[in-house]
């Protein structure tokens, strides 16, 4: 267990770091990086793949050492040896989290409750192998006889931003014949986009809930049931079009989903760590069978990196770490997820779940409130469109969010001399962050322009960019199903090796639990003027008022 976490800021291993922290106050990255022309070799490591250089960071040796020393104290290997053993890290829900299990390609047996839970996954994987194989090569086919060109699947939360990440980065490796269409959000406009250009004979539904009582996708599911049959199919016909994905099969039976044609999930995985359970069978229909098992094993080399490396090589370490420097010790509440690659653009939206909802915690595991920062807030979206937009804040603001750049060295697709330019783009973002723009260096800038010495005065100040901001560079040969397998593995054990030095449970999700419960006595006061309730709060009682006169009026 780790030290108890009320006396995280009490521990010598951080009061360390707040000095070092004030010791390196007014030390700027340029001058680091002029003592030093071995920083780069000296903060840079690779692991399965992916290749990470932190040397434009905040850091020095004893920066690291201090932070490798407060992991310790954190007993952060031996938290790391516990999450595969199958101890019960997820204390408030009793259980352990072995997204690990999905992707152990190994022979060794994993014991949940003293049985070994391997045979289970390898006979789901076989299964899923039998049903790609069956849907790919036209053998299961639509109510009309026809093959099925598109699978849509429906989930949300870790049921849908996983696979949908995994889908788009790997399109490249896509079934010619087979598109595949993803359904999360209870506003009905979604839904009907998809249906509006899908025909229900070579439809797939996909229907994707670990709970099955999920209300985005319960509802979902009955419009896109309602659909089929009011298009050409028959309740005699839904078992060939709707297939689930859940933990709970009898909820599944219940709506009438076929038991034939449900594959299982397991309550030691949780949500945001399912894209490698059946899940990601939206993803194998369209990879490949062979493919999906590539991103296993990537997402394996990255599992035995991070179980087996010493922490001073430890790529998810080392990231959870610079993180936590930055938000414990340098005031910095976000961290910005940049992918320099089109096919990785729906990366920030998965790693704002799988962070957020991991590490938004406020309370130690122990129930003990925390007098620290904990996680962050993940944001990012694809460069280089961003230098376009958001980058003016990361470059002038006044917010300190620390940046993982994320770029393949290859591209799948080379056009012109796009991939050169692309990554131009890149090392200039890092290194302008890095070293920024001087007054002296903006004002011989302006002079060299011509302008007059009052329009250089007027200028110069604008002109100046602070630097010294952090950033890390992600590098991988291609995305290939290995590469995205470790590198999204590589953020899910970044998030809880942060988890272990905040001393949280980081896979519990308490606090989505208000808002649903509070949704069920909105709902029914909008749907009803006799539902009391009223008195609430002025504000939720006005907006219910609203509505309803919007609908009594016809809107
Ligand atoms: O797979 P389910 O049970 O439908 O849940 C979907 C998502 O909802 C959440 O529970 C949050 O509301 C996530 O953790 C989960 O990934």
């Amino acid at each position: 267990m780790a030290k108890a976490s009320t006396h995280l800021t009490q521990l010598d291993e951080w009061r360390a770091l707040l000095e070092h922290q004030a010791s390196m106050a007014n030390v700027h990255m340029r001058e680091l990086f002029n003592q030093d022309p071995q920083r780069f070799q000296r903060f840079f490591t690779e692991a399965a793949g992916i290749s990470l250089d932190y040397s434009k960071n905040l850091i020095t040796d004893d920066t690291m050492d201090l932070l490798m020393a407060l992991a310790r104290r954190c007993e952060l290997p031996q938290r790391i040896e516990a999450m595969f053993r199958g101890d019960t890290i997820n204390v408030t829900e009793n259980r352990p989290a072995l997204h690990v299990a999905l992707r152990n390609l190994s022979d060794d047996a994993i014991e949940v409750d003293g049985q070994n839970i391997m045979p289970d996954v390898r006979e789901t994987l076989a299964r899923m192998e039998e049903f790609v194989w069956r849907i790919r090569s036209t053998q299961w086919r639509g109510f009309s006889n026809k093959p099925f060109t598109d699978v849509v699947s429906i989930g949300i939360g870790g049921s849908f931003l996983g696979p949908k990440l995994v889908s788009a980065s790997l399109k490249p490796y896509w079934h010619g014949q087979l598109n595949c269409h993803y359904v999360a959000n209870i506003d009905g406009s979604h839904i009907t986009e998809v249906l509006r250009h899908i025909n229900p004979e070579t439809t797939l539904f996909l229907i994707q809930s670990k709970s099955f009582r999920t209300q985005e996708t319960l509802e979902n599911t009955k419009v896109a049931r309602e659909w089929f049959l009011h298009n050409g199919g028959s309740e005699e016909q839904i078992g060939k079009h709707f297939v689930a994905v859940t933990a709970k099969p009898q909820a599944a039976i219940d709506f009438g989903i076929a038991e034939e044609n449900i594959f299982p999930m397991w309550d030691w995985v949780g949500g945001r760590y399912s894209l490698w359970s059946a899940i990601g069978l939206p993803t194998a229909l369209t990879i490949g069978m062979d493919n999906f098992r590539s991103l296993l094993s990537g997402a394996h080399s990255m599992d035995r990196h991070f179980r087996n490396t010493p922490l001073e090589q430890n790529l998810p370490v080392i990231l959870a770490l610079l993180g936590v420097w930055y938000g414990n010790f340098w005031g910095s509440d976000a961290h910005a997820i940049l992918p320099y690659d089109h096919y990785l653009r729906g990366l920030p939206a998965h790693l704002q779940q799988l962070d957020m909802e991991s590490n938004g915690k406020c309370v130690t595991q122990h129930g003990d409130p925390v007098d620290y920062q904990t996680g962050p807030i993940i944001w990012g979206g694809a460069g280089a469109n961003g230098q376009h937009a958001y980058h003016q804040l990361l470059h002038q603001g006044t917010c300190l969010s620390p940046a993982d750049f994320i770029i393949p060295l290859q591209t799948h697709n080379p056009v012109a001399n796009h991939h050169a330019i692309l990554f131009a783009n890149c090392l200039s973002q890092t290194q302008a962050l890095m070293q920024g723009k001087t007054e002296a260096e903006a004002r011989t800038e302006l002079e060299a322009l011509g302008l007059p010495p009052e329009e250089v005065n007027r200028l110069a100040r604008h002109k100046v960019i602070p630097g010294n901001k952090p950033s890390n560079t992600l590098l991988f040969d291609r995305a290939t199903p290995r590469t995205v397998g470790a590198l999204i593995a590589l953020y899910e054990h970044k998030t809880y090796a942060q988890g272990v030095i905040w001393d949280v449970d980081s896979f519990d999700q308490w606090g989505v639990e208000l808002g649903k419960q509070l949704g069920e006595g909105i709902l029914q006061r909008l749907q009803s003027p006799t539902t009391p309730g009223s008195g609430s709060d002025s504000s939720t009682d006005g907006l219910i008022a609203l509505f309803r006169s919007r609908h009594h009026n016809g809107h």
